[in-house]
Order: structure tokens, then sequence, then C-alpha cells
């Protein structure tokens, strides 16, 4: 596998396959590589010849008093890992090398409406920030198609948008959620938690299927049934950022249970933000 750290090599190769008829596909990932990301590769192999891995821990997306810092960074492993998955390149670009004249003056991307709840709503430009660096890096590897998690509900929403709103002639495929056995959606940020948080980390994905279960006995009151959800988090020792029954197209808070729904979480265990979502 090739570890591609400039844009000239990054080009040239992107442009060996081209001129090979080769179909490029493109997972982008922030690093601290798991099953997730690793379900990803193995989706977007099914969808051409090449596959080419981003990882960059993208400052742009991250709020002043974020993780940033600390985000764990595990290029090694992270290479060991995309050898085993067939990928055929990882790009692994510096901050310096994305944004060479500093955030600061940095032209953006930013996808109206759908960023404005959710993750939107507690990580002020952090969607600004995730579309900006997909636009690069979708410019600078020009693929046929992305992959992106189910878990980063909003992410995929907002990038599906961007894609159509700016006619990108990209196909984006969502791949389901990789969990645990307990049912935790696998994430980088899991690394943080504790023995003991890490037991209690289980209940988010279960108060959302929780939450499934009173929706398909009938119950209609969705404020009522976000209260109870957050009620079950908080005594589970979560302390909820948001829970939200939403529309699955506008993300928009839905008013009736026949909508097609999606139940949007995140929530934190200490300083660990977890998020998790239940399409109903
Ligand atoms: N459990 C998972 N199942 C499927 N896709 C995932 C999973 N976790 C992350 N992804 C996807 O991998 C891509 C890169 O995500 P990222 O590198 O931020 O991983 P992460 O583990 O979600 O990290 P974080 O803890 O920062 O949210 C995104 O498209 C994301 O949705
Ligand atoms: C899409 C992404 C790689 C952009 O930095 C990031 O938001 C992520 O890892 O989900
Ligand atoms: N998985 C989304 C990237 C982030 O939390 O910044």
């Amino acid at each position: 596998m090739k570890i591609i750290q400039d844009i000239n090599e990054l080009r040239s190769t992107i442009r060996a396959w081209r001129q090979a008829g080769e179909r490029i596909a493109f997972v982008p990932t922030m690093g601290n590589l798991h099953q997730g990301h690793f379900s990803l590769v193995d989706v977007a192999r099914q969808h051409a010849d090449r596959v080419i891995v981003s990882i960059f821990v993208n400052p742009m997306q991250f709020g002043p008093s974020e993780d940033l810092d600390n985000y764990p960074r595990t290029l090694q492993q992270d290479c060991d890992g995309l050898t085993a998955h067939q990928a055929d390149a990882v790009f692994t670009p510096t901050p310096a090398l994305m944004y060479p004249r500093g955030l600061d003056v940095q032209s953006y991307v930013e996808v109206p409406k759908l960023g404005d709840h959710h993750c939107g709503g507690s990580r002020a430009g952090h969607f600004r920030g995730v579309s900006t660096i997909v636009t690069k890096l979708f410019n600078l590897v020009q693929p046929d198609v992305a992959c992106f998690g189910q878990k980063d509900y909003q992410q995929l929403a907002i990038i599906r948008q961007m894609v159509t709103d700016l006619s990108m002639p990209i196909e984006i495929i969502g791949v389901p959620t990789c969990r645990a056995d307990d049912g935790l959606a696998l994430s980088s940020r899991n690394g943080y938690l504790n023995a003991e948080q890490r037991a209690i980390a289980p209940a988010l994905y279960q108060s959302l299927q929780w939450l499934k279960a009173q929706l398909a006995a009938g119950e209609a009151d969705l404020r009522a049934l976000e209260q109870q959800t957050k009620q079950r988090l908080q005594e589970a020792g979560f302390r909820p950022d948001y829970l939200n029954i939403s529309n699955q197209l506008t993300l928009e808070p839905a008013k009736l249970a026949s909508e097609p729904l999606v139940v949007l979480a995140a929530a934190y265990l200490g300083a660990t933000r977890l998020i998790d979502n239940i399409e109903i």
C-alpha cells in the first residue's frame, strides 16, 4: 500500500489509475482505525478497482475546547490495518498542506439547514469544517464513489446534499454502523472511556432501541418520548447532549410518528461525547 504525503504524488497516482481506466473509491477518515472504518474500506472495494483512504485529523471541524490535541493518532497501526484490508493508498496530509494560509482566511463550504440542529447545534462550525475538508479531499482525489458511515448520520446527510448542490460527480455510499457485541457503536472516542464508563456506554444504543419499541407499541407523543429517553440515559450515568426524533430527510424535529423517522443522540460519559442513531 502506497503512503502518500504530498499533493503532487497524490495527483500523479490518481492520474495513472485514471489513465488505466480504473474506477476509484475514496474513504475519508480521521485515523485511529477500527472495524467500522475497515467495513467502509471493504464496501469501497466492492465499488471500484482502486481504494484510497485519507487520514487527517481536521482542525477546522474541532471547536476551541474540543479534543483536537488529544485525538488518537496511530498511523503505523492504521497502515497495517489498511494493508490487511487491501487499500491501494493512504493520503496523510499535514494541516499545513491542507490549510497553507491558515484557518482564519480559508475559503469554506457550508450546507444550509441540515447542519442547524443535533451535532451542528452543539458544535458550532463543525459541519462547515467537515464540508470544507471533504470538498478539498474530493477535489484532490476526484473519486467515482466515496463511503461514509451511517453512525455519523447528520454528516452523511450533509455530504449527500453538498454533492447534489455543488454538482460533484461522486456517488455517496452510506455504510451501516459497525457495533461491538454489546451494541456500542465503534468509535475512536470509545478509547477515552475507562472501564466503568465502557460498561455504561451500551446504554446509549439500548435507549434508542427502547424508544423504537415504544413507537412500535403505539406511543405517539414524540416530545414526551424524547424526554423519557433522555431520563433513561441520565439514570444510566450519561449526561445527554441532545436526543431528537427527527424526519429522516430534513433532520427537522418530526411532528408525526408516521413520518420516516430517525432518532439522533449525543451524550457524555465524563468528558467523552458519544453519538448514535436509529432509523425507525
Ligand atoms: N462504527 C462505525 N461504523 C461504520 N462507520 C463508521 C463507524 N465509526 C466511524 N465510521 C465512519 O468512518 C468515517 C471516519 O470517521 P472517524 O474517523 O471520525 O471515526 P470515528 O471512530 O467515528 O471517530 P470519532 O470518535 O471521532 O467520531 C466516517 O464516515 C464515519 O461515519
Ligand atoms: C469525514 C471526515 C473524515 C472529515 O474530516 C470526518 O468528519 C470523519 O471522520 O467522519
Ligand atoms: N466522526 C466525526 C468527526 C468528528 O467527530 O469530528
